[in-house]
């Protein structure tokens, strides 16, 4: 991995959407273990911010202005993601509090009909 990082930091041009973006994320909120990232992004990132993977889902669609009837579409659960922020200058448990109102704010669940 760390040949790639070095490759990211020095400018090589990257890609990423869904995974892709975790990967290179300079901070996974709620990695698994052992779990590491590219990084190359400010950025902290959340996986599974709406909800869990085996939530995802397809469905029949209708859209304005495509005809022939509903497309079928994929609901694939993504991460959230937010902007790195300094790391807090306080005592454990207040970081935990932050951290879980980050949670509460920044990603919050929409709901979607199927
Ligand atoms: N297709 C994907 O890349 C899924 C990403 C995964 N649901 C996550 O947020 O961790």
């Amino acid at each position: 991995m760390e040949p790639l990082r070095a490759r990211v930091r020095d400018g090589l041009p990257v890609y990423g959407t869904c995974a892709g973006m975790i990967m290179l994320a300079d901070k996974i909120l709620d990695p698994r273990s052992g779990q590491e990232t590219v990084g190359g992004i400010d950025m902290i990132v959340r996986r599974n911010a709406f909800g869990r993977q085996n939530e995802s889902f397809e469905a029949a669609v209708d859209l304005e202005g495509v005809t022939g009837g509903p497309v079928e579409g994929v609901f694939i659960r993504a991460p959230g993601w937010s902007p790195s922020a300094p790391e807090p200058r306080c005592s454990p448990s207040t970081t935990a509090m932050s951290s879980r109102s980050a949670r509460a704010t920044r990603w919050p669940r929409p709901s979607i009909r199927n």
